[in-house]
């Protein structure tokens, strides 16, 4: 299979010394759904903006479909679909208009702006909006326009910045979909994401990225089988520090799970061990007989969140589980449809 997307030793310092990524390797095949995955500031936006040519690297080499970003970037351009992180369509244009603008922009045949703006508007759920500007639009239906108006030009890949940032859930899957859909019809899709569940959802393969480099990339499935093991917690009666450490120590110390990884939390201790499911409860006893009282337990398969943790020392910061984002709440528009 041929590369969609091709980087080699790509490094990027900005004008103030921010060295914001540090050599970025890529292989995309194409038809690939590829994702960046990582926190805030780790240089996802930074890559992108490399990989479309809007930023010139400072060292390395990138081609995007077969086009070199430093010799033919106008190509690059308009071989592709950027949707860059802030939302941008014309908000008195309406729906129809903001795509029509873009069948212009991109150059659509005149004999085929009606079909693709009817295509469009049906693909991302907007034909009864279409006469309406994006004014009047929750922000997931102002997203879902733009989606449109970056693939008018029926692009062999898109990048896609944060995508769903600030959206409700509801919100987020309806977007996903037309992802996965365009995906089937086998466009190449790059994105960047601070979301686990995303990356789980969209990506074939993803990077994790981390002050600017690249920490590990593969399947989702397969850097959760990197984890080491099944994911048992468990809370503890009264978990203060000098209670959650001994019962650290005490797992520590039993045969099965010396090789785990073990660490307290909040509410009492998490282990990482291939023997989590088969040999949990001889550890609730065990912990029993040293006085310890349970007050749960739990054993599961391992996250994404886990992957971030054993590969950078970090919980990912995921914006939708520490509820550090504002939820956007659906208008009236997005009720009726
Ligand atoms: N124009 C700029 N000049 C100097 N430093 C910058 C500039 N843009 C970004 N940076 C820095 O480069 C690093 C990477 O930023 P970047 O925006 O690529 O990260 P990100 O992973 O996309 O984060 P976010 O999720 O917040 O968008 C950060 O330290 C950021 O502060």
């Amino acid at each position: 299979m041929t590369d969609a997307i091709v980087a080699n030793g790509v490094e990027l310092t900005y004008a103030d010394g921010t060295e914001a990524v540090r050599d970025i390797n890529l292989h995309v095949p194409v038809g690939e759904s590829f994702g960046f995955l990582g926190p805030n500031g780790a240089g996802k936006t930074t890559t992108i903006k490399t990989l479309v040519s809007l930023l010139r690297p400072t060292r390395g080499q990138i081609t995007v479909n077969g086009y070199d970003i430093k010799t033919d970037p106008q190509a690059v351009r308009e071989s592709i679909g950027y949707m860059a992180q802030e939302t941008s369509v014309d908000p008195d244009l309406t729906a129809r208009e903001n795509i029509k603008f873009a069948c212009e922009t991109y150059g659509v045949p005149k004999a085929e702006r009606t079909e693709r703006i009817h295509d469009l508007l049906d693909l991302v759920d907007l034909a009864d909006v279409a006469n309406k500007a994006p004014k009047e639009f929750s922000g997931g239906m102002k997203k879902r326009l733009n989606v449109a108006t970056v693939l008018v030009h029926e692009p062999p890949i898109v990048f896609l910045d944060e995508p769903t940032t600030g959206l409700d859930p509801r919100a987020r899957i309806r977007l996903w979909k037309y992802f996965q859909e365009i995906n089937e019809q086998g466009t190449t899709i790059f994105l960047t994401t601070q979301y686990l569940e995303e990356a789980d959802q969209l990506c074939d393969r993803l990077s994790v990225i981390q002050e600017g480099e690249i920490v590990a990339t593969d399947s989702p499935d397969d850097l959760k089988s990197k984890v080491g093991g099944d994911v048992l917690e468990i809370a503890l009666e009264d978990p203060t520090e000098d209670r959650r450490t001994r019962a650290q120590r005490i797992t520590r110390e039993s045969e099965l799970f010396a090789e785990g990884t073990i660490e307290t939390t909040d509410e009492g201790i998490s282990v990482v061990s291939e023997h989590a499911r088969r040999a949990g409860t001889d550890l609730l006893v065990a912990l029993r007989d040293e006085g310890f009282t349970m007050t749960g337990f739990d054993v599961r398969s391992p996250t994404l969140d886990d992957v971030f943790l054993a590969l950078t020392g970090e919980p990912a910061g995921n914006k939708e589980t520490t509820g550090e984002e504002p939820m956007e709440p659906p208008t009236e528009a997005e009720v009726v449809q």
